[in-house]
């Protein structure tokens, strides 16, 4: 589409590889905020279609995924996506790098459903008239179409969610990077989140408190205390991670009951 154009001469300005493998480095990357170092000695290479992350809350999971696409840019150390340096590509990053949040309504920002898909493809280059047929086109695609003229407030919690991850995908991402997408979800909004998320030709990145999710991913990264304490396969990390939490639950521990 010419839409596409724009970004793509961007793309090429900003010395991404698309098809660089691993698809991120992150080498010896700390951060830190407000005083608090979140984020220390982290060091990856990352190839792996999917990749999920684990780890107790407060861990520094969200602050590592969000070095990701330049929501965060690391405060020592150095973070490579696509080949790039976050740091001189913030910009244009979000164009690979898709993020979705926790909470839907932490990400939406426009009134309906179809603005807010839309918008994504206005990032890309698209006349408004253009970015809102063609956010028809793939709402319908996605069977989605009855839920365009909706305000985004009115949706239930899995159709916010879906719409979220629908907003991210109309930009094609090369990378989808996600924050516990299922939290707040009924057991059959998950399971449609997952089966879509499962049948996406993008690298996927997922942060799950329900290791279930986790447990056919290629790869599992387990954070603590900010730095990484695992990093395996699922059927070496999960065990672990589960067997601490179970060790961990039995000693109470003044002040820290949660
Ligand atoms: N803006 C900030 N300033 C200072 N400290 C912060 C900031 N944001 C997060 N932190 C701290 O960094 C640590 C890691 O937070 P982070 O949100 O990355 O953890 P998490 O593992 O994703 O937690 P959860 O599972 O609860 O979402 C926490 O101690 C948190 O309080």
């Amino acid at each position: 589409m010419a839409f596409f154009r724009k970004r793509q001469e961007n793309a090429q300005a900003s010395s991404f590889n698309p098809d660089a493998d691993p698809y991120a480095v992150l080498e010896n990357v700390g951060l830190e905020m407000t005083g608090h170092q979140v984020l220390q000695d982290i060091s990856l290479k990352l190839s792996e279609r999917r990749i999920g992350i684990v780890g107790l809350n407060g861990s520094g999971k969200s602050s590592l995924i969000r070095l990701l696409n330049g929501l965060r840019l690391p405060t020592s150390g150095d973070v490579r996506v696509f080949g790039a340096d976050t740091k001189t590509v913030q910009r244009d990053l979000p164009r690979y790098v898709g993020f979705v949040f926790q909470n839907p309504d932490h990400q939406a920002i426009f009134p309906t459903v179809e603005e807010e898909i839309a918008f994504g493809l206005t990032q890309l280059g698209a006349s408004k008239t253009e970015a809102v047929s063609g956010a028809r086109v793939f709402l319908e695609r996605h069977g989605c179409a009855h839920l365009g003229p909706k305000p985004f407030a009115d949706l239930s919690e899995g159709q916010k969610q879906l719409i979220c991850i629908l907003a991210v995908l109309v930009m094609k991402p090369k990378l989808l990077v996600l924050d516990e997408p299922m939290s707040s979800l009924d057991g059959l909004a998950t399971r449609r989140i997952q089966n879509l998320i499962a049948a996406l030709d993008q690298r996927i990145i997922m942060i799950s408190h329900d290791l279930s999710l986790l447990t056919s991913y290629d790869r599992v990264l387990w954070m603590e205390g900010g730095r990484l304490r695992m990093d395996g396969s699922p059927q070496d990390v999960l065990p672990a991670y589960e067997a601490d939490i179970s060790a961990r639950a039995d000693i109470p521990v003044d002040g820290d009951a949660f």
